[in-house]
């Protein structure tokens, strides 16, 4: 368990993640990639990534659009660890 982030927790955290958006209880981000290959590539990083934090972000895959949504499902809200790996999966975008 981890304990739920405030609206201002919130605020703050996206002040930082220039590419998210709050949506009620989760965190958005949609990234265009080069192409298909490119896009399955980053979600096979983003995979790697969640398995190592056992945190797992929802995933849209439509051609080379990905949207990933970030919530602690356990905790019914937003977390620290969606902060995190919404930080981890901008990294992995970046660095493809
Ligand atoms: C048992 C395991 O730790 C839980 O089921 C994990 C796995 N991945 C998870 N991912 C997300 N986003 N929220 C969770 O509450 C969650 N719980």
């Amino acid at each position: 368990m981890a304990d739920l982030l405030n609206n201002t927790q919130i605020s703050e955290a996206l002040a930082t993640l220039s590419d998210w958006q709050r949506d009620g209880d989760s965190l958005v981000r949609t990234a265009e990639l080069d192409g298909f290959p490119a896009a399955i590539a980053v979600v096979n990083r983003v995979a790697e990534l969640a398995e190592s934090v056992d945190h797992h972000p929802d995933i849209d895959i439509r051609w080379r659009t990905l949207t990933f949504r970030l919530s602690t499902h356990s905790d019914g809200g937003i977390t620290a660890k969606d902060v995190s790996l919404a930080q981890q999966i901008d990294e992995a975008i970046d660095n493809l």
